[in-house]
């Protein structure tokens, strides 16, 4: 996908709260440039804690496979952090993963946003919830997308950006609510990077009856990054607002385990 000429966004997502939130659609392709094509949305569900290379990374795997292996054309992509109600060991508070995804996006891409929405919400918002959003955003309020000869309007097909390790939990019994894998990959479907350290077809085992709406992406060249291991950072902003607000630091973490449940 190429530059959408939208300037910066109206509202920051880190300076949203529930009572002045608006979904981002600043960097949305509006109108498509490819005719014959369906319109697609990328949405990456995730800790970003703190948000690395990898992650942005996926999002241009998963444009580049869309345009040379699908018919849909990636009219936007989305990251949506977990909101703090998750209580993952070692996160950061939710406002301040949102604000290094806004920097990592504003500084390294010219499509991708953040949407706040999950993050703010005060409980726990499982994934299907969270595409279902999307979709109400963007098919519902926004009236889905233009066709490129401007004559008709067409829903964007909402899909999931995942990481190979990510599906490999919809394969363990108990992580996920069975109907919500129904829901997220029977109705709007998955791409999924490959991960290393994670075997593909033992991470789509049981998934086997939504195949034909899981992508797989394989990497050329494997990079496992991660960010438990918080190897590699993103851009100077990035590394910035991490010393500033003394994230990942050892009284940060204790911090957190303290609070953590699981
Ligand atoms: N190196 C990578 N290769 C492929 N996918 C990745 C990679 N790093 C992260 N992802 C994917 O990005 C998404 C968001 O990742 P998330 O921040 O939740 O976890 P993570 O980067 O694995 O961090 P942690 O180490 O805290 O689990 C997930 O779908 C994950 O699978
Ligand atoms: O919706 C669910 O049932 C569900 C079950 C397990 C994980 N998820 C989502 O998957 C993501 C996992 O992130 P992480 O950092 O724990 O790898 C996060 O966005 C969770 O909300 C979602």
């Amino acid at each position: 996908m190429t530059d959408n000429a939208a300037g910066p966004a109206p509202q920051a997502a880190s300076a949203m709260t529930l009572d002045n939130y608006r979904f981002p659609a600043h960097r949305l392709l509006r109108q498509q440039r490819t005719p014959d094509r369906t319109p697609l949305v990328l949405v990456a569900c995730g800790s970003f804690s703190p948000i690395t290379y990898l992650h942005l990374r996926m999002f241009e795997m998963a444009n580049d496979y869309a345009r040379i292996n699908t018919q849909y054309e990636v009219v936007g992509g989305y990251l949506s952090p977990v909101s703090d109600a998750y209580k993952k060991a070692g996160l950061a508070e939710a406002h301040h993963r949102v604000r290094m995804c806004e920097l990592a996006a504003e500084e390294t891409s010219s499509w991708l946003m953040v949407d706040p929405w999950e993050a703010i919400q005060p409980e726990y918002t499982p994934t299907a919830k969270v595409l279902d959003h999307f979709e109400y955003e963007i098919n519902h309020n926004l009236g889905g997308i233009l066709s490129e000869d401007g004559e008709t309007r067409k829903p964007a097909r909402i899909m999931l950006l995942a990481g190979a390790d990510l599906i490999g939990t919809m394969s363990t019994p108990g992580v996920w609510a069975e109907k919500d894998l129904a829901h997220i990959l029977g109705n709007y479907g998955a791409m999924i990077v490959e991960r290393s350290g994670t075997d593909i077809d033992e991470a789509l085992g049981n998934l086997k009856q939504w195949e034909d709406n899981i992508h797989v992406l394989t990497q050329m060249i494997q990079n496992n990054v991660s960010s438990t291991k918080i190897r590699l950072f993103l851009k100077r902003d990035v590394i910035q607002y991490i010393d500033q607000h003394k994230l990942y630091t050892d009284s940060d973490e204790a911090k957190s385990k303290g609070k953590e449940k699981q």
